[in-house]
C-alpha cells in the first residue's frame, strides 16, 4: 500500500509535508550528540521498525535524562526517511514538547470514560485506520499517567485495524506495530477519583497482563539537563536537589507518620529548600516565586521560568486571588451559564431540586469555575485543548491582552506558537466524573487565572 495512493486523506497529506532535506541535517545532528544509554536504545528501535518485526518498547527515565532529545532524533531521521511516526503524550502540555505531537487521548480517539473492554473510536476504512496502517512507529511520552485501559483500548483497536492487511496482527501486540512508551513511575501515576493505592497501582501500565509481558524496558540514568549546565555551583545544586527528588520518588527518605494518621505519608524537606516565613505565608511565596512582580508580570520569560504548585484547587485560587489583586488594572468578572443536560434529566422538578444559584456553586476538577476574574496583563492558563495545530491546548499559558464580552484576546507564552494572538471563545463543558445524578453543562472561556497551578504532590512537612 502506498501513501500516494490516497491523495484525499488529510491525515496522509499531512505527514507527506515535512522538510525531509531539512530533517535529514538535523537526524544526523541530533544522532552524533546521542549518549550511549540513549544510542543503545535508538539502535534497538530503529532495528524494530526497519526489520518490520513490530515491539512495544518502554524507556524508562527520570527528569532530564534525554527522553524527549531520544524521540526527536528518532522522529526525524524517520520523517526524514519519508516514514510515519505518530508522537503522543498523554497530556497536552508534554505534546508540545513532540514535533508535531498531539494528545493520546486525540490521536488515537481513546474514549474518556474507560474500562476493561473499551475500544477507540477508530472505524475500518477511516483516515485514521489508513494512517495507522502505514505508521512505522508510534511514540507514546509521559506513559506512567495514564491508565492501562487505554493503553489496552488502542492495542485492541490496533490489531483490529492491522488485520484487514496483515490477518496475524490480531495476534500481535499492537497489532504488529513499533510503539515506543516513556516516562518514570516515580512521577505521577494514573489519577483515578475515589480510589485508593492499591487501585491507583493496579491502573498502571505495568499491571496490565496483556501488554507489560511483551514490554522491552531500556533505563536512562544520565541527568542530561545537569551536563549542559555551566555555572559549577548552579550545577551542584541541581545535581544535589536532582538527587534529592529521585529519593523521594524511590521511598529512600524516612516518611512519618502524623497524629490520627494510620500510614506514614509525610517527610520532611531539607531546611535549604524550605520557606520558614512565620507571618503571611500566602505573600511569602508569592515574594519569593515571583519578586518583582509588578514590575515584571508581562515578560515572558520571567512568567514561563516559575510557577507556584499546590496539591489542592482551594490553594490555587487563594494564591491566584492574591496575585490578582496585587496586578494593576480593572478586573473583568465572566460569569458561566450552567444547565443540565435535558437529556438527563432525573425529574421534571430538577430546576426546583437544583435551583442556577446551586449549579453556579459546583467546582470539578479541569472544568472552569462560574466565576472568573481577569485583568489585562494577565497570565492565564488554557484548561481545555481547543487546537493542537495552534499550540492551543490543555496547559498552555497566555497573557491577556484584551477583555470582550464574546472573546478573550491573548498572546501564547508557551509551547509552539509563543508570540501569536489568539482570541479563545466560550466553551460549554461537563464533567466526566462526577457523583451528582445529572449531568451539568457549563458555559465558560475554558482559561484559569494562572500564577499557581495544582499537581499531584507528597505531602511535606
Ligand atoms: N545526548 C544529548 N546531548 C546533548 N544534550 C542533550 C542530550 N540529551 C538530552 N539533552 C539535553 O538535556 C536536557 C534534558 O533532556 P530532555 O528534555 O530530553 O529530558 P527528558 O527526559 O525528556 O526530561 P523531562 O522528563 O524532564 O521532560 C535538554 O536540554 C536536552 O536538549
Amino acid at each position: 500500500m502506498s501513501l500516494l495512493l490516497d491523495e484525499t486523506n488529510r491525515l496522509i497529506i499531512e505527514e507527506q509535508l515535512y522538510d525531509t532535506e531539512y530533517l535529514g541535517t538535523e537526524a544526523s545532528q541530533l544522532e552524533s550528540g546521542l549518549n550511549q544509554e540513549q544510542k543503545e536504545v535508538y539502535e534497538a528501535i530503529q532495528q524494530a521498525v526497519y526489520q518490520r518485526n513490530g515491539g512495544l518498547f518502554f524507556v524508562y527515565g527520570s527528569g532530564g535524562t534525554g527522553k524527549t532529545y531520544l524521540w526527536r532524533t528518532l522522529i526525524s531521521k524517520l520523517r526524514s526517511q519519508n516514514h510515519v511516526v505518530i508522537a503522543v503524550a498523554s497530556s497536552g502540555i508534554t505534546a508540545l514538547l513532540l514535533p508535531s505531537g498531539k494528545t493520546a487521548h486525540s490521536g488515537f480517539s481513546i474514549p474518556i470514560n474507560i474500562h476493561e473492554k473499551s475500544c477507540c473510536r477508530i472505524s475500518q476504512g477511516s483516515s485514521l485506520a489508513f494512517l495507522i496502517q502505514n505508521t512505522k512507529l508510534i511514540i507514546w511520552d509521559e506513559a506512567p499517567t495514564v491508565h492501562r485501559h487505554a493503553f489496552e483500548a488502542v492495542d485492541r483497536t490496533f490489531r483490529d485495524i492491522m488485520q484487514v492487511i496483515n490477518p496475524a496482527a490480531k495476534d500481535q501486540v499492537f497489532g504488529g506495530k513499533t510503539v515506543v512508551l516513556g516516562g518514570d513511575f516515580r512521577q505521577i501515576l494514573p489519577v483515578i477519583p475515589r480510589k485508593g493505592r492499591a487501585e491507583i497501582v493496579d491502573g498502571s501500565i505495568s499491571k496490565s497482563n496483556t501488554l507489560w509481558p511483551h514490554c522491552k524496558v531500556f533505563k536512562l540514568t544520565m541527568n542530561m539537563r545537569l551536563q549542559g549546565t555551566a555555572d559549577q555551583i548552579g550545577k551542584q545544586e541541581l545535581a544535589q536537589f536532582s538527587q534529592w527528588v529521585l529519593d523521594v520518588g524511590d521511598g529512600k527518605i524516612p516518611a512519618i507518620v502524623m497524629e490520627g494518621e494510620e500510614e506514614p505519608n509525610w517527610i520532611e524537606i531539607p531546611d535549604d529548600i524550605l520557606l520558614k516565613d512565620k507571618g503571611d505565608k500566602k505573600k511569602a511565596i508569592i515574594q519569593e516565586i515571583y519578586p518583582d512582580l509588578l514590575n515584571k508580570y508581562r515578560d515572558l520569560n520571567y512568567l514561563t521560568e516559575r510557577a507556584i504548585l499546590t496539591p489542592k484547587n482551594e490553594g490555587v485560587d487563594e494564591i491566584n486571588n492574591y496575585i490578582l489583586g496585587m496586578i494593576p488594572g480593572d478586573e473583568h468578572i465572566y460569569k458561566s451559564a450552567d444547565r443540565i443536560c435535558p437529556f438527563t434529566n432525573t425529574s421534571t422538578n430538577d430546576e426546583v431540586l437544583y435551583p442556577t444559584e446551586f449549579l453556579n456553586t459546583l467546582q470539578f476538577p479541569g472544568i472552569p469555575n462560574h466565576e472568573i476574574r481577569l485583568k489585562v496583563g494577565c497570565p492565564i492558563i488554557l484548561t481545555r485543548n481547543i487546537s493542537q495545530s495552534e499550540g492551543l491546548c490543555n496547559g498552555t499559558r497566555l497573557i491577556v491582552s484584551r477583555l470582550d464580552t464574546r472573546v478573550i484576546q491573548a498572546k501564547v507564552v508557551t509551547g509552539t506558537n509563543v508570540g501569536e494572538q489568539v482570541a479563545i471563545p466560550r466553551v460549554e463543558v461537563s464533567p466526566t466524573d462526577s457523583t451528582l445524578p445529572f449531568t451539568l453543562k457549563r458555559r465558560q472561556f475554558p482559561v484559569k487565572f494562572q500564577e499557581s497551578q495544582v499537581e499531584v504532590v507528597s505531602k511535606f512537612v
